[in-house]
């Protein structure tokens, strides 16, 4: 099913997205925090171009492995960066790869806080996707009531289960960013129509977690939510069981992006300075990598 693709903001809900075809994408301009411009980098632009493809040709088997079934990153780092840079970087990474896609939904996994949100808004424009975060479509669904007041007034278990209708009704559409809720990764269900597109796991250390959901509140995450004590401490306690709980699931994705591993490439301290727009490039190379492998492994060539 052709999903609706709203411009700006990029939020969706299903009747609409069940609806209506695709608007043609504008030029592409994002805002960089100050912090993100401190530590700027290079990143590879469009590697030569297999002719007939008109996609980036390395032997699936050459591709190193960083982590499991994952490749190895995309983002190497060179000499210094402007912004406008990353924007170009971006949209060739997103011309490069679109076309191999097939209009297939991309599901970002993570923990809370990882940045679905916020990255997948990023990927959904310069692919003139459409964007869902599939707690906002549980909201919906139930009259509007916000995730934690869902959480308290029916539980858990009747949360999971719209998470899982939800996914299911997304899987049969097309042209969609899914930011998933951070504990859709536990139902072996849910994967079942996450694999219906490609899935990519955001993998943030849980000091940054912590810190970025300490800064902007628990109130909407029912399950970090404490009324007393350190607002860091906590989460990073919370999170941490959390991410032990589920690691094993996460890495069900078929790709994966660890911050960690990006930040060391690139010379950066830690991974606050990585931008959202430098993320996004990191999942489009990984998706592509994904891609390769999956042409590899298929009878069909592009
Ligand atoms: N790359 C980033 N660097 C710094 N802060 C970020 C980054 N990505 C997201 N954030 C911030 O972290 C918080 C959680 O991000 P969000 O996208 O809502 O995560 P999720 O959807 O995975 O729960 C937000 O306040 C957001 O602004
Ligand atoms: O990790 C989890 O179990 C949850 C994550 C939340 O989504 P975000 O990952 O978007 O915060 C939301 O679905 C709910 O509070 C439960």
């Amino acid at each position: 099913m052709e999903a609706k693709v709203l411009q700006s903001p990029l939020v969706c809900n299903l009747t609409d997205m069940e609806t209506i075809g695709r608007i043609p994408s504008g030029s592409i301009r994002f805002n960089h925090q100050r912090v993100w411009d401190q530590q700027r980098v290079q990143v590879s632009i469009c590697p030569p171009t297999n002719r007939a493809s008109n996609m980036p040709r390395r032997n699936a088997l050459e591709v190193s492995r960083s982590y499991k079934n994952f490749p190895a990153p995309i983002l190497e780092p060179r000499n210094s960066h402007h912004p406008d840079d990353e924007s170009m970087s971006l949209k060739n990474k997103s011309q490069e790869i679109e076309p191999y896609l097939s209009g297939r939904c991309i599901y970002l996994v993570g923990m809370m806080g990882s940045g679905k949100t916020t990255v997948g808004k990023v990927i959904s424009q310069v692919l003139s996707y459409s964007f869902c975060d599939s707690d906002s479509l549980i909201e919906q669904e139930v009259n509007g009531t916000p995730v934690s007041d869902i959480f308290q007034l029916h539980g858990e278990g009747f949360f999971r289960d719209k998470e899982t209708q939800i996914l299911q009704k997304l899987s049969r559409m097309h042209r969609i960013v899914v930011s998933t809720g951070g504990g859709a990764v536990t139902r072996p269900i849910n994967w079942k129509y996450m694999h219906s597109g490609i899935s990519v796991w955001l993998d943030v250390p849980l000091e940054a977690l912590a810190k970025r959901i300490s800064a902007v509140g628990t109130k909407s995450r029912p399950l970090l939510h404490s009324d007393s004590g350190d607002a860091y401490r906590n989460a990073y306690k919370r999170l941490s069981t959390l991410l032990e709980e589920r690691s094993e699931a996460y890495a069900n994705a078929n790709a994966r992006v660890s911050l960690q591993n990006m930040a060391a490439r690139l010379g950066h301290r830690d991974v606050t300075s990585l931008s959202p727009v430098i993320i996004a490039i990191e999942v489009l190379g990984q998706i592509e990598n994904y891609l390769r492998d999956e042409e590899g492994t298929s009878t069909v060539t592009f």
